[in-house]
């Protein structure tokens, strides 16, 4: 059977395409560890036959942002207008056409496989799967500021002016919906803010957030909302038996207008209770253990915490390269400034504190990994700095330092410094979680060995999101995975499988080993043809004669060490 999703066909008997659904039989493979009594570790390889399951029909999907006023929620908006209307403008450096680069799902690409001539065949992650347009997105949302998106862009002062100059007519007539402020939570300089508040307890702003989701869903005409948090990054609230440590008590306590339940909380349980997708991009705990159960018994995806953007997204690649290598981090020191907004409730301690957290938390799973370089409860020094400075604005200033040990009491020593626009990079990766959460919501599996099996939605806590989250939020017992290409690896191999697709092992066996001999498969056309005659290859960048090519695809000569760098003519 074939199936066709968008440029992609997959030929395979064991997918099914029917005019709703992509069915594929998927075999899962896994390995079981048990450690015995006397040390030793066996490993157990585990095979599950599967069915997956994946809605072809993509809903009209509406984003509703708490924050919608601010840098990321501006910019994002703004770049969801210039998309869609394939905006262009004038730089100093000449004529810019809108796009969304950072997003993995719009500009980036994922290994399918190899051709006849054994090259990689990279589509498109958006040409994988049915997925939500973001031309097709409708955005609406709260704010404590009045100020509308037009002039909430002009103010974030992130966008290239001819771009705003485009967009403010359009962007002028949204406005945010008055919010929930509560100081306690926030930053004491974003007072001068909030001129636009829902008014009456807790209750009361709860009962409004859900009047205000339907309020959305019907005027837009939206199938499915999805309510996003990039507002300001709160204090931790308490977590206490009696308060929050279950649904029961946090229901209780929202009722009862207990000072500690936050307004994120209140978002939370207010998009849970109208059945929408609740995504948390700031680092505050507002998944309080009551509410993950009200998530969990009601079956709604939450997902979190913190955007991971920048310095702490490429912590998560250097950190699992060093330990990777053998080599051992002993000490990352993060600093960074940034004059905008989110940099000023930042300057905060409280609100500092949240975000220390989640941007010191990223290492740990990694330095854990390897109990050769690291004695158990041993971990490198760690430090994260982040100042407010006015004048630099959205312009954020990272310089980082890694030292690490290696061999025979040497050290190496990373310095990097990282400038960037910081919501150019958060906008494309709120589009990721925003469209990956969506589609996550239309696949399914089930157990392929009993017909009557029931289908069964991902888990409400969506860890699949974690690639974008520096705090990723975990099922019950589940290990946090902050290494950014495992994370990117789930996502990847899992839509693979979505369409019939083996995870990718990179082992490219037919490359290391003489397939033909074993598989009967012919040799690729292109050692074919330079077994026919010779042909100029480069070795290791020296353009070489290549006098013959063996049947079994061997140079006759390479170069001293027998090897070519693989670039063929
Ligand atoms: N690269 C990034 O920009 C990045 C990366 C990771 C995390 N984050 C987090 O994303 C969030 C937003 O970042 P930003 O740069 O857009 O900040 P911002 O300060 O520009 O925007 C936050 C907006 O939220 C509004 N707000 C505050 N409390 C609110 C409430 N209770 N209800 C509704 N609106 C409220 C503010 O008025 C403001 O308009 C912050 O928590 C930040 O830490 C940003
Ligand atoms: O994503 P990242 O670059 O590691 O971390 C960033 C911080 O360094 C920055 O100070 C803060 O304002 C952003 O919200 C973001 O969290």
């Amino acid at each position: 059977m074939k199936v066709d999703v968008s440029s992609l066909e997959v030929i395979s008997p064991k997918v099914q395409i029917s005019d709703n659904y992509i069915e594929t039989d998927y075999e899962y493979q896994t390995s079981h560890v048990k450690r015995t009594a006397n040390g030793r570790i066996q490993v157990h390889p585990e095979t599950a036959a599967l069915k997956i399951r994946t809605d072809r029909r993509v809903p009209k999907l509406g984003v509703m942002l708490v924050g919608w006023g601010g840098n990321n929620g501006s910019t994002l908006t703004a770049a969801l207008e210039a998309n869609r209307r394939q905006l262009q403008w004038r730089k100093r450096t000449g004529i810019q056409q809108a796009n969304w680069f950072g997003s993995i799902t719009q500009a980036s690409t994922i290994l399918i496989g190899s051709d006849e001539d054994g090259k990689d065949v990279h589509v498109p992650m958006k040409d994988l799967m049915p997925m939500v347009n973001p031309d097709d997105i409708i955005v609406d949302g709260w704010d404590i500021s009045s100020v509308n998106i037009g002039d909430a862009m002009k103010r974030a002062q992130v966008l290239d002016v001819e771009l705003q100059d485009q967009l403010y007519k359009s962007l002028s007539t949204f406005k945010p919906r008055p919010s929930i402020y509560d100081p306690d939570f926030i930053a004491a300089n974003q007072s001068d803010r909030a001129d636009n508040l829902i008014k009456g307890t807790k209750f009361e702003q709860y009962e409004q957030l859900r009047r205000d989701i339907r309020d959305f869903k019907q005027k837009s005409g939206v199938d499915t909302v999805l309510v996003l948090w990039t507002a300001n990054t709160e204090r931790f609230c308490e977590v206490q038996a009696g308060l929050n440590t279950t649904m029961a008590e946090l229901e209780a306590s929202l009722k009862a207008n207990k000072a500690e339940i936050s307004p994120s909380t209140i978002f939370a349980m207010a998009s849970i209770d109208e059945g929408c997708t609740y995504i948390n991009g700031s680092p505050q705990n507002t998944f309080v253990p009551g509410l993950i159960e009200l998530a969990e018994h009601k079956g709604v995806f939450i997902a979190g915490d913190d955007f991971k953007s920048g310095q702490t997204k490429l912590k998560s690649v250097l950190v699992d390269f060093l330990v990777g290598a053998g080599i051992k981090p002993v000490s990352i020191v993060s600093y960074n400034h940034l004059g905008n907004n989110d940099g000023k409730n930042l300057s905060a301690p409280q609100q500092f504190r949240s975000k220390e957290i989640s941007k010191s938390n990223v290492v740990d799973d990694m330095v854990e990994s390897n109990d050769v370089l690291y004695r158990p409860n041993e971990h490198p020094d760690h430090v994260v700095v982040i100042k407010y400075v006015p004048y630099v604005g959205d312009s954020k200033r990272a310089m980082d330092e890694y030292t690490s040990e290696i061999m025979m009491g040497g050290h190496n020593t990373l310095v990097i410094h990282n400038t960037c626009e910081d919501s150019l990079l958060a906008s494309p990766l709120i589009l990721d979680l925003i469209i990956l959460g969506e589609l996550c919501s239309r696949i399914q599996i089930k157990s392929n060995q009993r017909a009557d099996a029931p289908w069964i939605s991902f888990k409400p806590v969506l860890s699949l999101l974690s690639y974008l989250c520096k705090a990723p939020l975990m099922p019950r017992g589940a290990q946090v995975v902050n290494s950014l290409f495992r994370q990117r690896a789930a996502i990847e191999n899992i839509l693979r499988g979505c369409i019939g697709l083996p995870p990718n092992s990179h082992m490219m066996l037919e490359q290391r080993f003489d397939f033909a001999s074993i598989t009967n498969e012919p040799p690729t056309k292109k050692l074919k043809s330079a077994a026919a005659n010779s042909c100029a290859t480069e070795l290791n960048g020296h353009v070489a004669k290549v006098s013959a090519v063996t049947s079994n695809g061997h140079y006759a000569n390479g170069n001293a060490n027998g090897h070519t760098n693989g670039r063929n003519h």
